[in-house]
């Protein structure tokens, strides 16, 4: 991206990531968003420069409107109406909706490419921003009839410089498809985990990593989610509904105690088994096989500093990690994902130091 000016409008999570990974691919970047503090943060963690207010002195390549989907059209209005760029996009988690309301408002459709990276977290903010947020990940793209070649293209190029493969999908296709892999998994993680308001510490004390699991995303802002999930409502519903039949029938057979209700729900979790292997991995292939090795780290200072310097000695990459923690325990237990020749030796490598590696 040598030579390009992308504008990101909403320095958040995702426009700061952006921001990010396009500046490490060489573009340059202004950054702007309605909160002063949100922006000054982008700035200082590197993202880019303000932009000027008004009209800028030259048009940029792209802008990227990274705000809430409610904001997209009047925000596309007022960046087309500034003549900010030669291309506009977002990042909205829903496509359909800010598209009928950027055509209301009469925005031109020509140069607006509605975007989707399917990637985030449950953080928001500028602080929780990534530049490898999006690596392997698809980013939809759900182009107007009206846009231009050009722009669609000029849009693939932003998502393939932050390592995301774009993918072409229709909007409404694509707000269906993502109540059933996002927006739906998220009313049920958030229902899961409402569950536990009324937790005792007992419970709350015996959690162990499923209910981290399954409860994760049920930290996100929730201002973000009703928008989101308000504005892909019927398909989201027609989600939710089905899986509310699959957990009414499953707990009234578990009501009946049968060995023969036992059976149905025993499908249940089969069918739940066969989902889950559909789930392809980040390069939209199998999900890559990393080897676990787990180290019970004490609860001191700089205990985790010293098996992590211990792993650089050992020459080996850390693909991933995990650390599960429970309060008040004196132990937790660090999880390291390495590929699977490493696995052997660096286990003996942190036994050799002595730390207390399982298995
Ligand atoms: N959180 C996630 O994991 C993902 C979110 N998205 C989408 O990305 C968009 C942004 O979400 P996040 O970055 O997570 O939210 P965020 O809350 O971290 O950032 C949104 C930013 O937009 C700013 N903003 C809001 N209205 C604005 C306006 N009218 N003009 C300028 N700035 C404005 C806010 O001040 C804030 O800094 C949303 O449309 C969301 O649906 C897409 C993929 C993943
Ligand atoms: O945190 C996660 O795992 C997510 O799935 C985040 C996410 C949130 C919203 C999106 O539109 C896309 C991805």
């Amino acid at each position: 991206m040598t030579g390009r000016r992308v504008i990101v409008v909403g320095t958040g999570l995702i426009g700061t990531s952006i921001a990010l990974a396009a500046r490490g691919r060489g573009a340059e970047v202004l950054l702007a968003d309605r909160d002063p503090g949100a922006l000054e943060l982008a700035v200082e963690l590197g993202a880019g420069d303000p932009l000027p207010a008004g009209a800028p002195d030259r048009r940029a390549d792209v802008a990227v409107l990274a705000v809430p989907p409610a904001a997209v059209a009047v925000t596309l209005l007022d960046a087309q109406k500034r003549g900010l760029a030669a291309v506009y996009t977002d990042v909205a988690s829903v496509k359909a909706l800010p598209l009928e309301q950027a055509a209301a408002l009469g925005c031109d459709l020509a140069s607006f490419v509605g975007g989707h990276p399917l990637a985030g977290s449950e953080r928001s903010g500028p602080s929780a921003a990534r530049a490898d947020l999006f690596l392997g990940r698809p980013w939809a793209l759900c182009p107007p009839p009206a846009a231009a070649p050009e722009a669609v293209e000029a849009v693939a190029a932003l998502a393939r410089a932050c390592g995301a493969t774009p993918v072409e999908v229709e909007a409404a296709e694509h707000d269906r498809a993502v109540a059933l892999v996002s927006h739906a998994p998220h009313v049920v993680s958030a229902a899961v985990a409402a569950r536990l308001t009324g937790a005792d510490d007992v419970a709350l004390g015996l959690s162990g990593q499923g209910v981290r699991d399954v409860t994760r995303i049920a930290a996100s802002d929730p201002r973000l989610w009703i928008g989101i999930l308000s504005a892909n409502s019927a398909p989201v519903a027609d989600v939710l509904e089905a899986v509310a039949t699959d957990l009414a029938v499953a707990a009234s057979l578990l009501r009946d105690g049968s060995e023969e209700a036992a059976g149905h729900v025993a499908d249940l979790l089969l069918r739940g088994n066969a989902g889950r292997s559909r789930i392809p991995g980040k390069h939209g292939g199998e999900a890559p096989a990393y080897a676990t090795v787990q180290v019970v780290v004490p609860d001191r200072p700089g205990e985790l500093a010293m098996i992590f310097q211990a792993v650089g000695i050992a020459q080996v990459n850390i693909e991933d990690v995990t650390i599960e923690h429970s309060p008040g325990r004196p132990l937790g237990l660090l999880e390291i994902s390495v590929v699977p020749e490493e696995a052997e030796r660096l286990a003996a490598e942190l036994r050799a130091r002595g730390w207390s590696v399982p298995g």
